[in-house]
């Protein structure tokens, strides 16, 4: 991770150096992205559901599954030639309810955990976390009925969402601003191997005699919940969070310990003034919807929904179908998920190293070109085979490599750009007095388009065709010019000092008030 020595906007350098401590500690605190990337890839990813392609990963696509549990679907789908529309696809209610369940469950925990947050610090809400999501494992492992799977999808929601709403915020705060970047990252790198591990697991647990594979599946999910159990045991809690609780003594003694220097008046003042600030406010909630805040509401709400209309997760569904065509034959969906997976992973890498460095916003919008270009090219490629019919006949061999090599170049523009700025910016823009609010909304915000993409999708890919990858490479050009205009470099700026970037800021400094106005009015 690179850092350089420049002067923060305020003037000030706040010495401290990437400690073992601090690095060790922001590793174990990104593993509650672990919890999210496994639910993704077991079952969360809900567009691999779409069962008019038979060649998906997850739980649902186990007939052992489907027959137990959706009998309906499964008759439906076992039902499906190759040669018909493969745009279109049969609906089910219940599998609809089975994976909205989680994403409903971790909106609500999202905006609860904002208060355990605040109230009882960052750990505690990690640890509710991880202790939630391993209660929805046990109960999904044992499920034997549909009532126990949605219960038990409940749960894993609820531990979603206060993992999601903490993690981040967590790691924003332990790190020195110089290697903030590169430490938050972290946690979408462990959504990303948390997805990985999910699809081979799954690949191979389909395959064991007797059909409960599934089981081991869902149950499977209880170990990235104990690792983010036990972590959090051990994990400190933030200098932030405990000046904000008033335990001033802890907080420096933390402080000198993850900075590693014998000296951190300066950043450790700072805290306290931003924290006295914060007391000022009774109601985070309403604050927030104050004008002053409004360019951080405006990325809280934004970033999450663009993060979504990059139309990842409706990309990587199309990757099994093409592998199939190479020749993977019954391995498709491992081969696929295997490839977008590692790229996915290797490229967020990149950016863990390059974000500190090239700024937050050249990684945004040079990964928003690559997708663009990329969505463009398939498009073409996708519409000169499938046409309006939806049936590609058979595709040679080289279109299809091409396909996923250019699948591959998209998946990593979004592994270095969207993918982990989407957690990571705004966890570091929001003040403290409104900071745990402000991120359950993004965390409300990403569950709400992650389920409401993948639901549209079905009828946008039957009315649509082809013109479903146009429709999100017209957003992608949209949130592109969003972050020209609109989001400030927040690189290299201390976390309680970025209300100075956006008082800078061309369009955003009309709305938040001058230092001294500011101060009075508890926004420092
Ligand atoms: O890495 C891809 C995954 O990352 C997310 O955007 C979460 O940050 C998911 O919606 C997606 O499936």
């Amino acid at each position: 991770m690179a850092g350089g020595t420049i002067l923060t906007p305020g003037g000030k350098d706040y010495p401290g150096k990437l400690t073992r401590n601090v690095l060790i500690t922001c590793i174990i605190a990104a593993t509650g992205g672990l919890i999210f990337g496994y639910d993704l890839g077991i079952s969360g990813n809900i567009l691999e559901e779409q069962p008019c392609f038979t060649v998906f990963g997850g739980v649902t696509s186990m007939d052992s599954f489907l027959k137990e549990f959706f009998p309906s679907v499964y008759a439906k789908e076992s039902s499906i030639k190759p040669s018909d529309d493969q745009y279109c696809k049969f609906d089910s209610q219940t599998l609809t309810l089975f994976t909205s369940s989680l994403y409903l469950a971790a909106l609500v925990a999202s905006l609860f955990a904002a208060t355990v947050t605040r109230i009882f610090g960052r750990r505690t809400t990690m640890l509710s976390g991880g202790v939630l999501f391993c209660v929805g494992a046990l109960i999904n492992g044992f499920a034997q009925r549909i009532w126990m799977l949605i219960v038990g999808r409940l749960f894993l929601g609820f531990g979603i969402g206060c993992a999601n709403q903490s993690v981040p915020i967590y790691v924003s705060e332990m790190a020195p601003y110089r290697f903030r970047g590169g430490l938050n990252m972290m946690f979408q790198l462990a959504i990303t191997i948390g997805m990985l591990v999910a699809n081979l697991l799954n690949y191979f647990f389909a395959e064991i005699k007797g059909g409960w594979g599934w089981r081991l599946s869902l149950g499977g999910a209880m170990i990235p919940a104990i690792i983010i159990i036990i972590g959090s045991f051990f994990l400190p809690e933030t200098p932030n969070s405990l000046i904000e609780r008033d335990h001033h003594k802890e907080a420096k003694e933390q402080l000198l310990k993850i900075r590693g220097i014998p000296n951190v008046d300066a950043e450790f003042n700072d805290l306290v003034a931003a924290s006295e600030a914060s007391k000022l406010i009774k109601h985070p909630w309403a604050t927030i919807l104050e004008r002053k805040y409004r360019p951080q509401l405006t990325m809280a709400i934004c970033i999450p929904m663009f993060q979504q209309l990059t139309g990842m997760n409706v990309i990587t569904f199309y990757a099994p179908v093409l592998f199939k065509t190479i020749g993977f034959g019954s391995s498709a969906s491992l081969m696929s998920a295997v490839i977008t997976g590692t790229v996915n992973a290797l490229a967020t890498l990149v950016s863990i190293f390059s974000v500190d460095k090239w700024g937050r916003r050249t990684l945004f919008i040079e990964g928003g070109a690559q997708m663009f270009i990329c969505q463009v090219i398939i498009t073409i490629a996708i519409a000169a085979r499938f046409g309006i019919s939806g049936n590609p006949g058979e595709l040679p061999t080289w279109y299809a490599y091409g396909l996923v090599f250019f699948i591959c170049v998209y998946v990593a523009g979004f592994a270095w750009s969207w993918g982990p700025l989407g957690w990571l910016v705004p966890s570091e823009i929001f003040p403290l007095e409104v900071r745990s609010a402000a991120q359950a909304i993004n965390v409300s915000v990403n569950m709400i388009f992650t389920f409401g993409v993948a639901q549209v999708f079905t009828l946008m890919l039957c009315h649509l065709k082809f013109g479903l990858f146009i429709f999100f490479a017209f957003w992608v050009l949209i949130m592109s010019f969003f972050i020209f205009k609109y989001l400030p470099e927040t690189k290299g700026v201390p976390i309680e000092e970025m209300s100075i970037v956006w008082r800078n800021h061309p369009i955003w400094g009309k709305y938040v008030p001058p230092q001294e106005e500011a101060r009075i009015g508890g926004n420092v």
